[in-house]
């Protein structure tokens, strides 16, 4: 990285929920960027953005028509500042089927590790679901995940259900219109943290295996929501999750410089199981806008990174660009 970026000051806004701020604007964050030539500056998504600036870069996690547009006049009265991620990118994670779709089209090597997305049906509502119940059961079995459409951090977006039975899919409530193959793993997932070219895979606890034997005793519904972010159990004090092998670095790395690509985000992270039949098989079952970075250790000097980084592409983008205005 060239001196000039460091010895310049970078003004970046943040436009965040109040929850978002408490838990990842923390004084060490504001320390360790101040220390690295990076002004954090609060934006306030009540008055205009336009107002605000001068800013050399804006990192959001807010949503909405309002804020869309926001950042559209924002951008076009600054197009040198830069957007950490485009609203469009986002919105295309936000809803359970493309993000899927982005998995489908994610290019990875030839390798031993196969990565594949459950298999899953939409409904336009339950009325429809129920009708085509016979049709759904054919193709997915039990047990179901069903969970809603919308992934967008809103209260229910995270609320699902595990569905044992045809009496379960009858009784399930009208938002939650997918329905999911249930894919057993060992009751661990592998979250992947991405921050610019920076990745992080971790453990985390999951849903447990349902074992056929099992399933004949299990009737109609069982809510759930975000099971990873739960307490961690003793796990029996056997120490079976400590146990579990991670999956290859190469092989996370790869999917997750393709992820970066195929999505066009670069804040994120992605939910990632191992079939429990087939120990070479993934699943990636959920992919997240801008989650939890302060749970990574050291996360300050990471984010830090990515922003520097992330500002000097943009100003080398913008110098090429000027270049090939010249020449024509
Ligand atoms: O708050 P946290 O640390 O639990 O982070 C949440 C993420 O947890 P994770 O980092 O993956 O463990 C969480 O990931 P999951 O969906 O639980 O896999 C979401 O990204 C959540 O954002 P939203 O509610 O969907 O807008 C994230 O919530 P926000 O931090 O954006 O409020
Ligand atoms: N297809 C699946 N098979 C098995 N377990 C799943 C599947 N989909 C989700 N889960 C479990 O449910 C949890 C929540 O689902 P997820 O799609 O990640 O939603 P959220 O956005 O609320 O995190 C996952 O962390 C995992 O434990
Ligand atoms: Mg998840
Ligand atoms: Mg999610």
């Amino acid at each position: 990285m060239s001196s000039s970026t460091h010895s310049k000051r970078h003004r970046v806004g943040y436009a965040l929920p109040p929850k978002k701020i408490q838990a990842f604007i923390k004084p060490s964050l504001i320390h360790h960027a101040d220390q690295h030539n990076i002004d954090l500056i609060p934006i306030d998504p009540s008055k205009p953005l336009i107002e605000q600036g001068p800013l050399d870069c804006v990192i959001h996690k807010l949503y909405g028509l309002d804020w869309k547009s926001q950042l559209r006049h924002f951008s076009s009265l600054n197009p040198d500042a830069l957007i950490i991620d485009p609203s469009d990118s986002i919105q295309r994670i936000h809803d359970r089927v493309s993000m899927l779709q982005v998995v489908s089209n994610l290019k990875v090597s030839e390798r031993k590790q196969v990565l594949d997305v459950p298999r899953q049906l939409v409904f336009s509502d339950s009325e429809t679901m129920v009708k085509n119940s016979d049709d759904l059961i054919q193709k997915l079995g039990f047990p179901l995940i069903a969970k809603p459409l919308m992934a967008d951090g809103s209260e229910t977006s995270h609320k699902m259900y595990l569905v044992f039975d045809r009496e379960g899919i009858d009784k399930l409530e009208s938002r939650v219109i997918i329905m999911q193959e249930f894919v057993n793993h060992g009751g661990v997932i592998f979250k992947v943290y991405v921050a610019g070219d920076f990745v992080k895979c971790v453990k985390r606890k999951s849903l447990p295996d349902i074992k056929e034997e099992k399933l004949a005793s299990l009737k109609g519904l069982l809510p759930f929501s975000q099971i990873s972010n739960l307490e961690e159990k003793s796990d029996c004090g056997g120490g079976e999750f400590d146990r579990v092998e991670m999956p290859p670095v190469d092989f996370v790395e790869e999917v997750a410089m393709a992820m970066k690509e195929e999505s066009g985000i670069s804040l994120l992270n992605f939910d990632l199981i191992r079939d429990a039949r087939d120990a070479n098989r993934y699943l990636i079952i959920d992919i997240n806008y801008f989650p939890g970075f302060e749970k990574i250790p050291n996360y300050e000097s990471v984010l830090t990174d990515f922003l520097l980084n992330a500002m000097e592409k943009n100003k080398s983008r913008d110098v090429s660009m000027v270049r090939e205005r010249d020449d024509d």
